[in-house]
């Protein structure tokens, strides 16, 4: 689990993460959503720890990481994997060379282990026989695969994805979403999520976290947004009649699922 406790991020002292407290829980799919500029890659980072913060606390299973030693934080940051904004693979290395390179990076196993390791996470997101081929002549949904089984790669403990379904079409989004999910339910870890899918937010949204102009506004979880009377958070998640028309439905679920 994570927690964050009265988190505050200024850039030039202007203020952009103002007070945020929450938790993210383990075995969870923890997203956090929000305007464009509301704060959710600087919050991300901050957890993450590529952003120093100017106050308050973030806490890895109950330990807050500014007092971590050296040997701690290297330790942490193994037991992190993160797939960027595009998936961020390398472009000159092949689909085996850039899942294997945390490998290589931090572990002291051999070559045929290493090797073996990267075919059970490309079967784990359902990559076969795209070894040798390079980020270039992958679609855009496999290169997320890829970017997913390079951040589980290591057998992280904390999985933070930013915005892993920008650039993808709605069917494929939904097939992300759904490994995400489930890698994050079989793995048993805590995932954080920065989206701007209402997709995803009715789907696979077992904690959601609603961010404003830098400030928590909301949270709680898929079932509970669709009967929110809050009218930032309404509007933003529900501005189109597409959405309300999905909320209507999704209601009449769980009425059903209830009766
Ligand atoms: N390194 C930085 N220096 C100064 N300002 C920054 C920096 N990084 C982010 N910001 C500012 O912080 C605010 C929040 O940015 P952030 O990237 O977290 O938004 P976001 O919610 O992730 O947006 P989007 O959905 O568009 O990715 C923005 O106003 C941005 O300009």
């Amino acid at each position: 689990m994570i927690e964050i406790k009265n988190l505050c991020k200024s850039f030039e002292e202007r203020p952009v993460l103002k007070d945020i407290s929450t938790k993210f829980e383990k075995g969870k799919t923890n997203l956090i959503i929000g305007q464009s500029g509301s704060g959710k890659t600087v919050l991300l980072k901050s957890i993450v720890g590529l952003l120093e913060i100017d106050e308050g606390e973030i806490l890895y299973n109950g330990e807050d990481v500014a007092h971590f030693s050296n040997k701690e934080r290297k330790s942490l940051r193994q037991d992190i994997g993160m797939v960027f904004q595009g998936g961020a693979l390398f472009d000159s290395l092949t689909v085996e060379e850039n899942v294997r390179f945390p490998l290589d990076m931090f572990s002291k196993q051999t070559e045929k282990e290493k090797l073996d390791r990267v075919n059970f996470c490309l079967e784990r997101v359902d990559i076969k026989g795209a070894n040798e081929l390079y980020p270039a002549e992958i679609s855009g949904g496999m290169r997320k695969r890829v970017a997913i089984a390079r951040a589980i790669v290591l057998n992280p403990k904390y999985l933070f994805c930013d915005e892993p379904n920008s650039g993808l079409d709605p069917m494929t989004s939904i097939l992300i979403d759904n490994l995400i999910n489930q890698i994050t339910r079989d793995l048993d870890i805590t995932t954080i999520i920065n989206t701007h899918d209402m997709n995803s937010v009715m789907e696979i949204g077992d904690n959601i976290l609603f961010i404003s102009h830098g400030e928590k506004w909301w949270e709680g979880n898929k079932n509970e947004i669709l009967y929110t009377s809050n009218e930032k958070l309404n509007d933003f998640v529900f501005a189109s009649p597409l959405y309300r028309e999905m909320r209507t439905l999704k209601k009449q679920e769980l009425k059903d699922e209830q009766s």
